[in-house]
C-alpha cells in the first residue's frame, strides 16, 4: 500500500508532506515498536510513559523501517519522516486503514468494575440471537472456535485491528469489547467503527496513572467522542456517576438509554438477590420481563442490563436478549464458584482488585453466609499504592478473616506492598506465598462459611520481577480442597 493512501487523510500536515515522492513510499507493515518494524514497514514513534520512541527512529530505520511518522522532527534521518501532531491517534486511524476491515458491528464499554462481565454477556446473548460473536478484554478474545488469552483490557492498536480484521474473515459480525481508561486515554480505539458504547460505573482505580478522578471520568468519557453521532449509549443509572456520564454521552451527540433502577430504557421494578442467581422484573418499551441471571453477586444483573442494552440497540429482539439472560455463563474469575469445602463452605475466585469491586464482592456473599467470610487477597506492584490501605480497610470491615496475600509483585518489593494494607488490616494474617495462604484459607472452613479468593480471577500467572510463574487461584483452590477431603 502506497503511504499516500494509507495516511493521505488523516492528518492535514502528513497529507501536505505526502504531496510529494514520500507519498510513493510502499508500505508493507506498520508498527510503534521499533523491535517489531520489519522491511518496508511505516515506524510511528509515540511518547510512551516510560520512553519516547523517537529515540529508537535509527533503531527502526536499521530494521529497515520505509517511513517514519513522529511528534516532532527527527534529525538525521535516510527515509521520510512526518510530523503529526497527535502521533497515538494516527497511528490508530492508519492501523484502521491498513487491516481494512472490522466485524460490521462494534460495541465498546468503559467503567471501573464490570467491563469484563458485560462484553462477555453481550457476546453470549449475540450467540443467543443466532450471531456470530466475539468479546475482547481482559480475558482474552472469545468468538466462534477461538479462545486466545490476553494480556491488556485494550490491545494497542495494530494489534486490534489485525485481531478485528481477522475475526472479520472468520465470518464474525458482532463484537464487544473493553474500553479501559488506558486504551481511551492512549487513543488505542480511534480506529474502530462503534455502533454503541457504555458505561457501568465508576470507582477509585489507576490512581497512579491518572492525577485525579475527574481525569478518570474524562478519560472514560472520551469514549462518547469516538462514537458517531445519534448512536446509542447505553449507560447504567444506578451509579453515583451515572448522572455526568449521561450528561456526557448527551453533550457529545449520542442517544442517551439508561439501564438499571432509575433507568428509562430498561427500568428495574423489582429485583431478588439469591445466592446463585439474580431475578428481576423490568420494563421495556411498555412490555414487563422477569429475568433470571443464574449468576452469584448481585452486581450481575447491572452488568447484564447493560448488555441486554447492547443487544437490543443493536437489533437482538427484547423478548430474545432477555430469554438469552437466563441462560447466562460468568466470565471465568468473576465470582466463581470454584467448589465446596466438605462441609459445605463455599469457594469463590473473583477479579476484584480494587476498593469498589472488594466490598460489593464481599457484600454481597454476606446475605447468604451464615457463617464467616474468609478473604485472601493482596495488591499488585506498579500499580497505584493509594488504594493497598483502603482494601486492607475494606477487607476489615466487610470480611471476618483476612488473610492478606502477594498479588502480582513485578518490580516491588512483595513485603512493602504486604505491609502497606496491613497498617490497615487490624487482625489479618499475612501469609507472602499465595499458594499457602489459600491453603491456610481452606483448612479454616466451617460449614456456613464463604471463602473468596479475590484480585487474580482469571489470571494464570503471578507476575513477580519480570518473570510469570504459572499460578492459577481456581486450580490451587481445587487442590487445596482435594487435600481437605
Ligand atoms: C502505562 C501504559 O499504559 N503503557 C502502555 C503503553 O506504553 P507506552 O506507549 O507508554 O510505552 P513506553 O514503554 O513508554 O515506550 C514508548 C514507545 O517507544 C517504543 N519503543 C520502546 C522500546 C524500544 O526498544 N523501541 C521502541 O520503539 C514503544 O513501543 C512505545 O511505542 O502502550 C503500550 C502499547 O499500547 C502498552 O503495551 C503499554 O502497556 C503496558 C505494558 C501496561 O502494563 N499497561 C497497563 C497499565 C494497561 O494498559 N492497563 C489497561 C487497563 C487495565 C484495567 O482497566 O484494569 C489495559 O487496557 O490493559
Ligand atoms: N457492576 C459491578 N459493580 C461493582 N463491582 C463489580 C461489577 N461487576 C463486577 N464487579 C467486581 O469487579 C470485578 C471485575 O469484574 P469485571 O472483570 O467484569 O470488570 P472489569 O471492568 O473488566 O475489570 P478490569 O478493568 O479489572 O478488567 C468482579 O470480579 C467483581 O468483583
Ligand atoms: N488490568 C489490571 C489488572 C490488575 C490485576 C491485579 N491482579 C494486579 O496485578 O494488580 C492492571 O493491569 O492494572
Ligand atoms: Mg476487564
Amino acid at each position: 500500500m502506497k503511504l499516500r493512501d494509507l495516511a493521505g487523510d488523516i492528518d492535514r500536515q502528513v497529507a501536505e508532506a505526502l504531496k510529494g515522492a514520500s507519498g510513493e513510499v510502499g508500505i508493507s507493515g506498520i508498527s510503534a515498536d521499533s523491535r517489531k518494524i520489519g522491511p518496508g514497514d511505516l515506524f510511528v514513534a509515540l511518547a510512551g510513559v516510560k520512553a519516547d520512541g523517537s529515540a529508537f527512529v535509527a533503531d527502526a530505520v536499521a530494521n529497515g523501517a520505509a517511513a517514519v511518522v513522529s511528534g516532532h522532527p527527527v534529525e538525521g534521518v535516510s527515509v521520510p519522516v512526518l510530523v503529526c501532531e497527535n502521533p497515538r491517534r494516527f497511528l490508530a486511524l492508519a492501523a484502521a486503514r491498513f487491516f481494512g476491515v472490522q466485524p460490521e458491528v462494534m460495541v465498546a464499554v468503559t467503567g471501573t468494575a464490570g467491563k469484563t462481565s458485560v462484553v462477555s454477556f453481550t457476546r453470549q446473548i449475540w450467540a443467543h440471537a443466532g450471531l456470530k460473536a466475539a468479546q475482547i478484554g481482559t480475558t482474552g478474545v472469545i468468538a466462534p472456535g477461538r479462545d486466545d488469552y490476553g494480556s491488556l483490557t485494550t490491545p494497542d492498536p495494530v494489534s486490534l485491528m489485525k485481531l478485528l480484521a481477522e475475526l472479520a474473515g472468520e465470518g464474525v459480525t458482532h463484537a464487544a469489547m473493553e474500553a479501559s481508561s488506558h486504551g481511551l486515554d492512549q487513543s488505542r480505539l480511534d480506529g474502530v467503527t462503534l455502533a454503541a458504547a457504555g458505561f457501568t460505573n465508576l470507582g477509585r482505580d489507576h490512581m497512579d496513572y491518572h492525577p485525579t478522578v475527574e481525569d478518570y471520568f474524562a478519560a472514560k468519557m472520551r469514549l462518547f467522542d469516538l462514537l458517531p453521532k445519534d448512536s446509542p449509549a447505553i449507560i447504567f443509572a444506578d451509579d453515583e456517576w451515572s448522572a455526568k456520564a449521561a450528561a456526557a454521552a448527551r453533550d457529545a451527540g449520542q442517544d442517551v438509554r439508561t439501564v438499571g433502577r432509575a433507568g428509562t430504557f430498561i427500568t428495574v421494578k423489582r429485583v431478588e438477590h439469591l445466592r446463585d442467581a439474580q431475578i428481576a422484573e423490568v420494563h421495556h418499551a411498555g412490555e414487563i420481563y422477569e429475568v433470571r441471571v443464574p449468576l452469584a453477586g448481585d452486581f450481575q444483573i447491572s452488568n447484564a442490563l447493560v448488555a441486554a442494552g447492547f443487544a437490543i440497540s443493536t437489533g437482538v429482539k427484547p423478548a430474545v436478549a432477555f430469554e438469552a439472560l437466563g441462560k447466562l455463563k460468568g466470565a471465568p474469575g468473576r465470582l466463581e464458584l470454584v467448589g465446596k469445602a466438605k462441609n459445605g463452605a463455599l469457594t469463590y475466585v473473583d477479579y476484584a482488585h480494587k476498593p469498589d469491586a472488594l466490598a460489593n464482592v464481599l457484600a454481597s456473599v454476606r446475605p447468604f453466609t451464615s457463617g464467616r467470610i474468609v478473604v485472601v487477597f493482596g495488591c499488585g506492584g506498579d500499580r497505584d499504592k493509594g488504594k493497598r490501605p483502603i482494601m486492607g480497610e475494606i477487607a476489615t470491615k466487610f470480611a471476618d478473616i483476612v488473610i492478606v496475600t502477594d498479588d502480582n509483585p513485578r518490580s516491588e518489593v512483595p513485603e512493602t506492598i504486604r505491609s502497606e494494607i496491613m497498617a490497615a488490616a487490624p487482625g489479618a494474617t499475612e501469609i507472602a506465598d499465595r499458594r499457602a495462604a489459600i491453603r491456610h484459607a481452606v483448612a479454616l472452613l466451617q460449614g456456613g462459611d464463604t471463602l473468596i479468593v479475590a484480585g487474580k480471577g482469571h489470571e494464570e500467572g503471578q507476575i513477580v520481577g519480570a518473570t510469570v510463574l504459572p499460578f492459577s487461584d481456581h486450580a490451587e483452590v481445587l487442590t487445596a480442597l482435594e487435600e481437605g477431603s
